[in-house]
């Protein structure tokens, strides 16, 4: 008797580019012919967002969600290797939902990625690429604890920005917009709308870097006398400007014009408030292209309403829109303009192919050159180490493996034996492979260079780095690298070196990792599939004993390597088998006389 199951589905589709279509191919219920995209959502209207259930099919290209308005030349260039899925003006609600479709996400300042977003992309999310500078907008903590790489495109915008800070400048000393609108509103109001001349006033930038200091070059060129804050800047660079580096408070107290190019962050947020403003020379003029938050607009306010401030020109905003009942916005001294700083043609291009380049980059596995949250390793310097990334997660694989259940790992040290000079040995990323190879085995966490030192803090894993300086040519970045775990036991108690550490050494041999010692037995092993260490009583025979075993079951043996301490006394034999050997297999193998430990490690 044939039996039909009727059901229904009601399936949002929220890649708004992709049409989903079922098309029937019988009158029975079947056999549907379903045409998908690579990805999609469904949900029931009685469900939360929560409840939305991903379905993912097969597909080798990446999806890319680009969530606000991106150049065409980035967008070409993403299409070229991904799915690209261009939704504008979403809710964070629907941020959320698409999310966990995604690979990466591309921003500029207006889409808020929050902790959030990270949780609901369910650790599919590898890359959020913001397309300008500011990263406030991005919870890097949260991108970082999810293994998430945040990266920016730094450069392309800064000129638009410093161009935009010039034009607020001259703008509000010259009354431009406010004159502009009397204008058009039928007015000819020559005396009201007199402005003060730049020439010869003090320009004070707070923040001296990129767009500061292109501020700076062109506040020069308009004759003014300018002075910098900035806690890290460089001398020699202000002084190749012609600009003088001031304190916090020597900027505050001489400046006509303080103009603002920091970044938002903990520190600079509200750095200009009530108190900073009693500290402003008597009718100065400010402007901000920076971030909104650095000012306490109700602060400003009071000192426009005091006559402390006497204009303001503001590009950016705590809240952005502002509220439409805002005083600020509202205020006839102020100049406004709706964060517009990167908004020309040529830097919206060139964001978007910097960040479109980046955000591909770092999907293909390259690391970022402009990483927020995570070293910047020099391609040459990623190319040469290659092969100890894979020894470096390998060893940390099998000395995990190597601690007794009980005993917790807390304390683990990394010893890098090489010919070259400390300064020109990047360890970073080693740690974070060993890392990764320690925690994945007795974990379901994901570790990558992002998250890593994150992870490690996390589960209380101290991982502490050592060099081991070797004489002769440095043909080879590094020659061994040794694993040891302080203050555990062991399941393979011969893994304990005289240190009372588990002990592994490994090294690259025609560009392959190899273990080389196992506690104070030399091994030769290539680092492939899985190994099986047996401590046995030197003597003819053990080899052939363990070899029948392997072959009865069905194990393939790939390798076979003896290191022993003296002839006729104890020996480390370690097999590479291709298939994983049954328990009966190993009771076998443990139940040779001669073997006096023996255990099975996972690569
Ligand atoms: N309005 C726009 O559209 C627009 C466009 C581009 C940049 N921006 C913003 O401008 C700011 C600067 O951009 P950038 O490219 O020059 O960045 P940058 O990193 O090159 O420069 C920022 C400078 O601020 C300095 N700084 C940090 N803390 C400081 C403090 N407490 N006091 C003084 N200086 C401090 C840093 O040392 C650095 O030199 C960022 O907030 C960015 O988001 C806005
Ligand atoms: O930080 C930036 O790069 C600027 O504020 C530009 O922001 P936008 O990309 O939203 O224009």
């Amino acid at each position: 008797m044939a039996v039909t199951t009727s059901f229904h589905l009601n399936f949002t589709n929220p890649l708004n580019n992709i049409t989903t279509t079922t098309t029937p191919l019988s009158s029975s219920f079947l056999s549907w012919k379903i045409s998908l995209p690579s990805s999609f959502t469904f949900s029931s209207p009685h469900r939360k967002p929560k409840s939305f259930i991903t379905v993912s099919l097969m597909n080798s290209k990446p999806t890319i969600l680009v969530a606000e308005k991106l150049g065409e030349a980035g967008i070409d260039l993403l299409k070229s290797f991904a799915n690209v899925d261009c939704s504008y003006n979403l809710s964070p609600e629907e941020l959320c939902t698409k999310i966990s479709l995604c690979d990466a996400l591309i921003v500029r300042s207006g889409t808020k990625v929050t902790r959030e977003v990270f949780e609901f992309s369910g650790g599919r999310l590898k890359v959020v690429g913001r397309a300008g500078v500011g990263i406030d907008n991005v919870d890097v903590s949260a991108a970082t604890e999810h293994g998430c790489l945040v990266i920016n495109a730094p450069t392309a915008n800064t000129i638009a920005a410093a161009e935009h800070g010039i034009a607020l400048l001259t703008a509000m000393s010259r009354n431009i917009a406010q004159a502009c609108a009397s204008l058009k509103a039928g007015k000819w109001q020559r005396n009201k709308y007199v402005g003060v001349s730049l020439v010869g006033k003090t320009l004070a930038v707070m923040g001296f870097g990129k767009v500061g200091s292109e501020v700076a070059r062109r506040a020069k060129g308009l004759g003014m006398h300018v002075i910098a804050h900035d806690p890290y800047a460089s001398a020699d660079r202000a002084q190749a400007i012609g600009v003088e580096l001031v304190t916090f408070d020597e900027a505050l107290s001489s400046a006509d014009f303080i103009s603002m190019h920091m970044p938002l962050t903990p520190a600079t947020s509200q750095m200009f408030n009530d108190d900073t403003f009693s500290k402003m020379k008597k009718g100065v003029r400010i402007v901000n292209v920076a971030r909104g938050g650095v000012i306490d607009e109700e602060a400003l306010l009071r000192a426009l309403d005091s006559g402390i401030v006497a204009q303001a020109a503001l590009d950016v905003f705590i809240e952005e829109p502002p509220p439409n009942d805002s005083k600020l916005v509202q205020h006839e001294s102020l100049t406004l303009t709706p964060h517009l700083g990167a908004s020309t043609t040529e830097a919206q291009e060139g964001v978007a192919v910097e960040i479109a380049e980046a955000v591909v980059g770092a999907l293909k596995g390259e690391l970022a050159a402009t990483a927020v949250n995570a070293p910047m390793v020099p391609a040459e310097v990623l190319s040469a180490l290659a092969p100890y990334v894979a020894l470096t997660e390998k060893l940390g694989r099998l000395a995990v493996q190597l601690v007794a259940g009980s005993s917790g790992v807390k304390s683990v040290k990394v010893t890098y034996a090489s010919a070259r000079a400390p300064d020109d040995l990047d360890t970073r990323l080693l740690r974070a492979t060993v890392t990764k190879g320690l925690i994945e085995p007795i974990s379901s966490v994901f570790v990558n260079l992002v998250n890593a030192d994150f992870i490690a803090k996390q589960r209380g894993l101290k991982i502490t780095e050592e060099l081991i300086l070797l004489d002769g040519s440095p043909e080879n970045p590094l020659e061994f690298i040794q694993v040891h775990i302080a203050n555990v036991e062991s399941k393979f108690a011969s893994a304990i070196a005289d240190s009372g550490d588990i002990k592994i050494d490994g090294r690259v041999k025609d560009g392959k990792p190899y273990l080389t010692k196992v506690g104070s037995f030399p091994v030769d092993v290539s680092l492939e599939g899985s190994l099986i260490l047996c401590r046995q009583v030197d003597q003819p025979g053990i080899i052939g004993k363990v070899g029948r075993i392997l072959a009865e079951e069905n194990v393939n043996v790939s390798f076979m390597s003896v290191g022993r301490t003296a002839p006729g006394k104890q020996a480390v034999m370690t097999i590479g088998v291709d298939e994983e050997p049954s328990g009966v297999a190993l009771k076998k193998i443990g139940g040779i006389p001669a073997i006096e430990e023996f255990v099975l490690l996972k690569l």
